[in-house]
């Protein structure tokens, strides 16, 4: 298997089937009334609904069909059986419906229903037609049926009408027409986001394209085998624990794999003739394409050249490319081409480089840590401290005990964990004039962090913060630029002397790689702090490590929490064989070091941190039970954690907590794969709106947009996020609308705001397996959701459809929180119908994939 190397390592189809007719065929007939529930009606509905939603998904044409001269029309026009209806801030309304008999013979009108209970609808008509009280409709007849909507939410309200007839009414025989009546209740602000163009999937092309170029390898040099040829047994490798003797070759067998599927994820990303071919997750930046990144493109109908194009920006779903003059001297307008991606082998190779120089460089006992004789003890005094965790971490980092081996500093969400590190940099550089600082961290926005508190007290010119090429200048904070590399609009990397000169670099894992390319000699840098250490694989933790740390004198410190997001792969076996625990989590499953003795960590070597600092204990409630044993202590600044006890809109007074339930729709537009969701980001805007207007009065502190940041996990919502904010910000005339930060999870970790929102977006269960596969999304993901609920101080507001959130463990715990502690505000869905609602759900996605796609 692994020999084939464009084969796809995800055995499993991409996505769920849909339930089959079959299946549905066999589930359990809907039709039974449960004990007590009213014989008449419901049980009519539910054994009529359990028969059409059958008969809808075989041959949906026949059922909307008109019949017998029997047609069902309204003022506004059905379209393919739908009626799609879209008011803005009007929640109430009523349509009429014309059942007319345009045949030569009477038809009997005997029944007629919504397939499922709906509280938003109710339906009249003159005559009150029943089973029991039929009407006849004589050729030319026409009869009125009132739909009612009533609605107190924005939000999407689909219904399915089902009208029985009989041609005769003694005999047996009875047809059905079926209509479908979409409502959207929405505010201006919502219109103004609408899809721009209905969403157009195209096909996925096979993994295995067929190409047309041939390409004759050549001779190899002595050496250049295979990894795979030089491998004798690769399953027994794989199996076998990480040891030192087969480190960088078990490393580079796992970044082997990882990088196969990378190449297979990259050719389903190729466009053929410009016509486009989505995979899921690339909108959301995986795979992504960064600044610099390389593209070969050749118009379609050629087999000969290649043009080759570098990446200069990168907006949503748009890529501006430089290529030569060759091609663009015969560019012309609205010319088709066939797109390659290709992916940045950079990364890997750093990884590559960094598995080998581990053994060169001696980091036996830096990875693969022993208990070192016992150093002497520090001073301790408990009075200079409050925290006397934090303070003996920093004490014996600065003291450097636990060297050779890495220091830990781990611990839930808020403890200080990077306020610690941050000290325990600033103590050293005080300390120790000889000294030499690398920080970093996985992201840039976790990096920018680490630097900008160190900055609160350390001369900015002893700090640089190194960034790479690749990182759009415009997310470069204003705050950091005068230490940073960015001269004007470009990144300037200096000669090695002058980098040498500065106290503290600040970088991200992967432009370390930059320093040991550079040549900067292992052992300039006396520590190496590494911020949220669990969230990189251990060889993007090594880059740092093997080459710029002297094993024997050297102290890295790691800090981070196991609990919040790993390491990102694409590789299941990558994943499967033990690339996705980080250095930081090896380090404390593998080593009793890091382990407790005796009830009790050694805390020379690792501390761990439980007081949190953060949030208001209605705020960490659920990610305390579910992740941390309820071990978390709240020991947040009351003032500030109590801020929003007493805002007027909290559903419940002293808790500041707010579940904010929707039924929305998850769109997508154009040819963007993201998914956004209209009506999530109108009820979002109106807490923003909220939040402005009410700040600094009655007794409120005041707020600005910088202390606000609002979590959402597709690009797509988040760009539509930005925009309605952009419009909020105009018309309430508030500045700095940009500060508040908008973003993924990934860029949430290790921040915090004092209100945070959350927008889930999910109002389809059926994508829901998609997300989890592809490791999009909210619902299914625990470390996801764990870091997103854990980020504000003083107000948390949760959107989305519980309705498909619930179908998760842990979402439906926090909803059940919610609504137990009266803090569930918005459409409440009715609980009826559970089996018929699920399959019309299904029923639903199914003809809107088959391409009759919704737009409103
Ligand atoms: N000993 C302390 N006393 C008061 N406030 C503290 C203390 N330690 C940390 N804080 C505050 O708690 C908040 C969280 O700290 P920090 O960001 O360092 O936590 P973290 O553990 O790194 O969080 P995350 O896991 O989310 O990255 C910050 O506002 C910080 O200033």
């Amino acid at each position: 298997m692994f020999r084939a190397p464009y084969v796809d390592q995800w055995h499993n189809p991409r996505r769920r089937q849909p339930q089959s007719v079959q299946d549905a065929a066999a589930s359990p007939a809907p039709g039974e009334a449960s004990a007590g529930e009213a014989q008449t009606g419901v049980r009519d509905r539910k054994r009529l609904a359990s028969l059409l939603i059958n008969k809808l998904k075989r041959d949906r044409a026949q059922l909307i069909s008109d019949k017998c001269g029997i047609s069902i029309t309204s003022d506004s026009p059905f379209n393919n059986g739908k009626l799609q209806l879209c008011r803005e801030d009007t929640y109430e309304y009523v349509i009429s419906l014309d059942v007319k008999n345009t045949g030569t013979q009477p038809v009997h009108f005997t029944y007629y229903t919504p397939l499922h209970w709906l509280t938003y609808l109710t339906l009249k008509d003159e005559h009150k037609v029943t089973k029991t009280n039929p009407l006849a409709l004589q050729p030319g007849d026409s009869y009125q049926i009132q739909v009612h909507f009533k609605c107190s939410f924005v939000g999407f309200y689909p219904a399915t009408l089902a009208f029985e007839f009989k041609p005769d009414l003694q005999a047996s025989t009875k047809f059905h027409i079926v209509r479908f009546i979409e409502a959207t209740c929405v505010t201006a602000l919502g219109l103004e986001l609408k899809p721009e163009k209905p969403f157009r999937p195209c096909f996925i092309l096979p993994s295995v394209p067929v190409d047309l170029f041939t390409v004759v390898d050549g001779q190899k040099p002595d050496g250049y085998q295979d990894l795979l040829d030089t491998l004798l047994n690769i399953q027994e490798l794989l199996e076998s624990p990480l040891s030192w003797e087969r480190y960088a070759e078990k490393f580079q067998l796992l970044l082997y794999l990882e990088e196969r599927q990378m190449e297979v994820d990259i050719r389903r990303y190729n466009i053929p003739n410009s016509e486009r071919e989505y995979v899921p997750g690339v909108s959301e930046n995986r795979p992504s394409v960064l600044r610099g990144d390389q593209l070969l493109v050749y118009p379609a109908g050629e087999r000969s050249v290649k043009y080759c194009g570098y990446v200069h920006s990168v907006q949503l779903d748009q890529v501006k490319l430089g290529f030569s003059s060759k091609l663009l001297d015969r560019f012309v307008d609205k010319m088709k081409f066939h797109v390659e991606f290709t992916f940045n082998r950079l990364t890997l190779q750093l990884q590559h480089r960094a598995a080998k120089l581990a053994g060169d460089h001696g980091l036996e006992k830096v990875l693969f840590p022993a208990a070192p004789a016992l150093p002497q003890p520090e001073l301790f005094d408990s009075k200079l401290e409050k925290n006397p965790e934090q303070y003996q971490a920093v004490q014996h980092i600065v003291a450097g005990s636990s060297r050779p081996a890495p220091y830990v500093v781990f611990g839930p969400p808020g403890t200080g964990k990077t306020v610690t590190l941050v000290e325990a940099i600033k103590q050293i550089e005080k300390t120790k004039p000889l000294c030499h600082i690398l920080a970093c961290a996985p992201s840039n926005s976790a990096t920018d962090l680490l630097c900008t508190k160190i900055l609160d007290h350390v001369d900015e010119r002893k700090v640089h913060r190194m960034y790479a090429t690749s990182r759009d200048p415009h997310c470069v904070p204003e705050r950091l630029k005068a230490c940073s590399n960015l001269v004007g609009d470009s990144y300037v990397f200096g000669p090695k002397e002058e980098l040498m000169e500065y106290k503290i670099i600040v970088t991200t894992l992967f432009t370390t790689g930059r320093l040991v390319t550079g040549g900067i000699p292992a052992g300039h840098f006396t520590h190496i702090f590494v911020d949220e250490a669990g969230h990189a694989t251990e060889t993007e933790c090594l880059i740092p490590l093997a080459g710029l740390l002297n094993a024997d004198s050297g102290q890295v410190v790691l800090a981070g929490d196991p609990k919040q997001l790993g390491p990102i792969l694409r590789s299941p076996f990558a994943l499967r064989y033990g690339m996705g625990v980080s250095l930081l989590e090896r380090m404390m499953n593998n080593f009793s070091l890091y382990q407790k003795n005796n009830g009790v960590f050694d805390n020379r070597f690792v501390t761990k941190l439980l007081r949190n600092y953060r949030s208001h204990p209605a705020i960490l409630k659920v990610p305390n039970e579910l992740f941390y044993d309820g071990e978390l202590q709240v020991c947040a600044d009351e003032i500030l954690r109590n801020s929003y006890c007493r805002w007027e809109y909290l559903p419940k007074m002293n808790f500041p907590v707010i579940f904010h339930s929707v039924t929305g729709v998850d769109e997508r537009e154009a040819s963007s794969p993201s998914f956004f969701n209209v009506t999530e980001v109108e009820v979002l805007m109106d807490y923003v709106k909220k939040l402005l207007q009410t700040q600094g009065k009655k007794g409120l502190a005041t707020i600005s947009p910088k202390d606000i940041g609002i979590i959402a996990p597709y690009r797509k919502q988040v760009q539509k996020i930005r925009k309605a904010l952009e419009k909020v910000g105009k018309d309430l005339k508030v500045r700095n609308m940009d500060h508040l930060k908008v973003g993924s999870v990934e860029e949430f970790q290790g921040q915090e705001r004092r209100v945070i929102l959350v927008s889930t977006v999910r109002s389809s269960p059926d994508y829901l397996e998609i997300d989890k596969e592809f490791n999009l999304g909210f619902v299914k993901n625990e470390k996801r959701f764990n870091v997103a609920l854990t980020r504000a101080q003083a107000l948390l507001i949760v959107v989305g459809n519980p309705r498909v959130l619930e179908s998760d463990s842990t979402w439906k715990h926090f909803i059940k929180y919610c609504r137990d502690e009266e803090a569930f505000q918005g459409f409440v869905h009715v609980e009826e119908d559970d089996d018929v609602v699920e399959r019309f759900a299904n029923l639903y996605i199914e003809m809107n994939v088959e391409g009759d796609t919704h737009s409103h």
